[in-house]
């Protein structure tokens, strides 16, 4: 195993090029764990003709409109975590990844499943622990270079943990399968067909689109398993991540707390309603500091290019069949893109302040072709619950930075809990 680190910019210059790069084991890998494949985990020959067209086919699940539909979602669920938040405000403190991971995989069920909270409820907390136990059993095996082949990992105990646990998180998949296609047959499948103008008041969820195709024979039933489980994992545990870190980071920067509030209070004035879309695409310095937190704390610490041909990267020439790491981590944290990079300032991200930035400089959600086709999502859920919570409650520190110590694994995760208090305003 070859592993290149290059520390200046490099960047791939001819569009051609940029071609040889395919997706690889960060996604793959997790997909593959999910899936359970007895087989070797290698990336089948037909992997990017199979994503190009899914790819294809979901983007239509995230138009601006579709959106502004899960945005009803994104509120509603809101207002339940914070009556749980209301619970522990006052207390010593709060685990806040246990309290978001839920948040989030709820709100994945109901907007690009289309299954409500009734329909899931007592197997939401199963789903939650196996995700924990099926990441842990892949960064052992990753940290065991002799547990790679299938045959020899199937031996092992650590494989008979995953497999317990890959059971468990598809009790879940499969129910929000059947229950949308219950739904989708009680109401008449065509009845969404006219959606794709994104004018029905009905939510168009992600899974009828995947529905839909599998009944053109565009996929089949595994097709849709395996998208179910890409979008659920991909869809809750990095918001979790991601809004865990960020509300660690602002409980320490009580000033840019304060900011945010006062933004929050000259958009919303005294009412107390929600706030709209509109609302929150007026809450420009909150939007920067969820960008701040994203390159500090970038849910994808590192993601993984496979090269299918030879590749000439700055003075190395790069074998074909390599696997290209990019640390996004570290990559953030370069003092010559981001001067004083350990500092939470979220000024960085004014307009002005990143117009002469490297485009690639920053990527918290990856970029080209396969960046993450969730992103205005997550920002837009991001956002609503920053804006909800920062409303109504202060964020004490109880976990600092500093304290931080990382587990390897392939979301940002830290080797104990992260906590804040919450303070009623
Ligand atoms: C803070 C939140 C999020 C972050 C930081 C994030 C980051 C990323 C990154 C870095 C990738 C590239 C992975 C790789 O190349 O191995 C990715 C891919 C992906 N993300 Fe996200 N993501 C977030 C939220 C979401 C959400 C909410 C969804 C779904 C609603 C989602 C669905 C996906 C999918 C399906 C892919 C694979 C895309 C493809 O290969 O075509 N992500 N994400």
């Amino acid at each position: 195993m070859i592993l290149l680190m290059c520390n200046n910019n490099i960047e791939v210059k001819k569009t051609d090029n940029r071609r040889n790069f395919i997706r690889n084991l960060g996604m793959a890998l997790i997909e593959d764990h999910l899936r359970n494949r007895k087989d070797n985990p290698q990336i089948p020959k037909d992997s990017r003709k199979k994503w190009i067209q899914r790819r294809k086919m979901l983007t239509k699940a995230f138009h601006f409109n579709i959106l502004k539909k899960y945005f009803v979602t994104f509120l509603k669920e809101t207002d339940n975590l914070m009556k749980r938040v209301r619970e522990d405000a006052g207390k010593e403190k709060t685990d806040l990844f246990h309290l978001m991971n839920s948040t989030t995989l709820r709100i994945m069920c109901e907007t690009t499943m289309g299954v409500t909270n009734n329909d899931i409820t007592s197997l939401v907390g199963p789903y939650l622990s196996s995700v924990e136990v099926i990441c842990d059993c892949l960064t052992k095996r990753l940290g065991r270079i002799w547990l790679n082949p299938e045959p020899i990992y199937q031996l092992t105990n650590i494989a008979k943990i995953e497999k317990n646990a890959v059971e468990n998180l598809h009790t879940l998949t499969n129910t929000v399968i059947k229950r949308r296609r219950d739904y989708l047959a009680e109401k008449n499948f065509n009845h969404f067909d006219h959606d794709e103008n994104f004018e029905s008041k009905d939510k168009l969820a992600m899974l009828d689109l995947l529905l839909k195709n599998e009944k053109a024979g565009l996929l089949d039933n595994q097709g849709v398993k395996e998208e179910v489980d890409t979008f659920m994992f991909g869809g809750h545990d990095t918001i979790a991540v991601a809004m865990t870190f960020m509300m660690m980071a602002l409980a320490n920067e009580s000033e840019i707390q304060d900011k945010i509030y006062e933004e929050i209070c000259q958009v919303l004035g005294d009412s107390d309603r929600s706030p709209t879309t509109d609302d929150l695409s007026q809450m420009k310095y909150l939007e920067c500091c969820i960008k701040e937190s994203l390159r500090l704390y970038p849910s994808a610490p590192i993601i993984i290019r496979h090269l299918r041909e030879e590749i000439v990267l700055g003075d190395y020439t790069v074998p074909a069949d390599t696997s290209a790491f990019i640390f996004i981590y570290d990559l953030h944290r370069r003092a010559d893109l981001f001067p004083d990079p350990e500092r939470f300032i979220p000024e960085r991200f004014l307009p002005e302040n990143c117009a002469n930035r490297h485009p690639y400089a920053y990527i918290p959600f990856s970029a080209g072709p396969r960046n993450c086709i969730g992103q205005k999502f997550a920002m837009l859920e991001m956002k609503t619950m920053m804006c909800k919570l920062l409303r109504m409650f202060r964020l004490e520190p109880i976990t600092k930075p500093e304290d931080i110590v990382y587990k390897m694994d392939i979301v940002l995760r830290s080797t104990h809990p992260i906590y804040v208090k919450f303070c009623g305003r």
